[in-house]
């Protein structure tokens, strides 16, 4: 039986992805189970459990997870790219249009009218006035799953777009409106912008990534969005830009308290990704890489470990192990298995990066004592027995 602990409430038809008989589910923020499901909450300071073997984040950043310290310890994190998009796109465009037409203010204003209210309105609308999007040019900062649709979008409403993102994907560049113009040269995106918006992950080469020296190089007035993370933009080069009307407006879906107290500013409790439709598809998507894993060691849309799966052998016992991409990995567990007089029937190996996965069906009598000898090798992060006649049953080897 899995133990999986969900530090973030999950639709009830996702609950059923979890089969009684092969899970318990408690709703604790706890490291002491097999595997965790969760949102946004930090937890770059929890210390993980030798049982747990995986952390399915419902959802597209994974900046609130150790990701490097998870594959040390073997730990597998994956995440819902794309699930949340749509949701996104359709908020950036409410976005584009609150930095636009003074939305907010306006509908503020209109509350607080206390008589003639047919005859205020008229009188007072013309302070409302703003640009419409039509025509306008939008730079798109990341062209990922969010990015190329925010993008596509934006040429729908007939403005001029202008797209950067240097790791672009081949099926996000393949999905992206011809009409969108792709530029390698980011400053001409800030130069050419009535509009801007962030969609890159929050990461050491993309903290501060709008600050003072590239706003100086922007449209006077221009708007910036960020549905991103905070962080990406420097809240106090931006807050100066925006008091002196260099930055017209801004939109967060981050908010700090910095940016609470700015003018100019309109801040979103972080609802990107709060859409009926969105957390469904977020769960579903982490749910099911989570259970695929602990219950088949089939990896998909982890972030730190490469994909790698493996239809099983009939009649064998599965061998899961991770491991540094270091050389003569192969080597070691195959000597070990060889040592057990187990045979391989089937095996499948895949890198990425630093890290690498090892998928071994085998027949033979496994002594898990010694199978657990493995894990003690330089390079082994984690070694999981998947047994045929209880495959749905994972044994962690501790
Ligand atoms: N507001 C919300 O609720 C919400 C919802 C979803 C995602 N997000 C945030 O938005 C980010 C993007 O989401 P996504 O689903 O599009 O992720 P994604 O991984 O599909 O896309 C990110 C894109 O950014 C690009 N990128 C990375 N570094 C870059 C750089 N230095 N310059 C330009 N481009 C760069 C990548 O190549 C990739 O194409 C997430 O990491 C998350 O932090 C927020
Ligand atoms: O990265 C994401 O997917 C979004 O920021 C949504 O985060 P949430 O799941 O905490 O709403």
């Amino acid at each position: 039986m899995n133990k999986v602990a969900l530090f973030c409430k999950i639709p009830k038809e996702t609950l059923n992805l979890f089969s009684e008989e092969k899970y318990t589910l408690i709703e604790q923020e706890t490291s002491e189970a097999d595997g965790i499901v969760m949102r946004s909450m930090d937890i770059h300071d929890m210390k993980f459990s030798k049982q747990l073997k995986a952390i399915a984040r419902s959802g597209a950043g994974v900046n609130n997870i150790p990701i490097e310290r998870c594959a040390e310890e073997g730990i597998v994190v994956f995440n819902s790219p794309g699930a949340n998009s749509n949701a996104v796109c359709e908020l950036t465009f409410l976005g584009l249009l609150m930095s636009s037409r003074k939305i907010i203010d306006s509908i503020d204003w209109t509350r607080n009218i206390e008589k003639n209210v047919v005859e205020s309105v008229e009188r007072g609308k013309s302070k409302f006035v703003g640009p419409e999007l039509k025509g306008k040019t939008l730079g798109v900062i990341g062209l990922g799953n969010v990015g190329h649709l925010v993008a596509n979008m934006g040429v729908k409403l007939g403005m001029e777009v202008i797209g950067f993102d240097p790791y672009i994907s081949v099926k996000n560049a393949l999905a992206l409106s011809w009409d969108v113009q792709y530029t390698s040269d980011i400053n001409e995106l800030y130069r050419r912008s009535d509009y801007i918006t962030l969609h890159v992950p929050y990461s050491d080469e993309t903290k501060n990534y709008i600050n003072k020296e590239n706003i100086k190089l922007m449209k006077d007035g221009v708007k910036i969005l960020n549905l991103a993370r905070s962080g990406i933009i420097n809240d106090d080069d931006l807050i100066e830009a925006l008091e002196s009307g260099k930055v017209g407006y801004h939109v967060s879906d981050l908010p700090t308290e910095k940016l609470l107290a700015a003018k100019n500013v309109v801040c979103i409790p972080h609802l990107g990704g709060s859409t009926f439709e969105a957390e469904e598809n977020c769960a579903e998507m982490a749910v099911t890489q989570l259970t695929e894993y602990l219950e088949r060691g089939n990896i998909t849309n982890s972030v730190n470990f490469p994909d790698c799966s493996m239809d099983r052998y009939p009649g064998t016992d599965r061998i899961v192990v991770l491991n540094k991409n270091i050389p003569n990995m192969i080597g070691q567990m195959t000597t070990a298995l060889a040592s057990h007089n187990v045979n391989i029937i089937g095996m499948v190996n895949k890198s990425r990066g630093d890290y690498a996965c090892n998928i071994i069906d085998v027949v033979g009598e496994i002594n898990e004592a010694k199978l657990k000898e493995l894990e003690e090798h330089y390079g082994i992060l984690r070694v999981m027995l998947i047994r045929q006649k209880t495959e749905q049953k994972t044994n962690n080897i501790q």
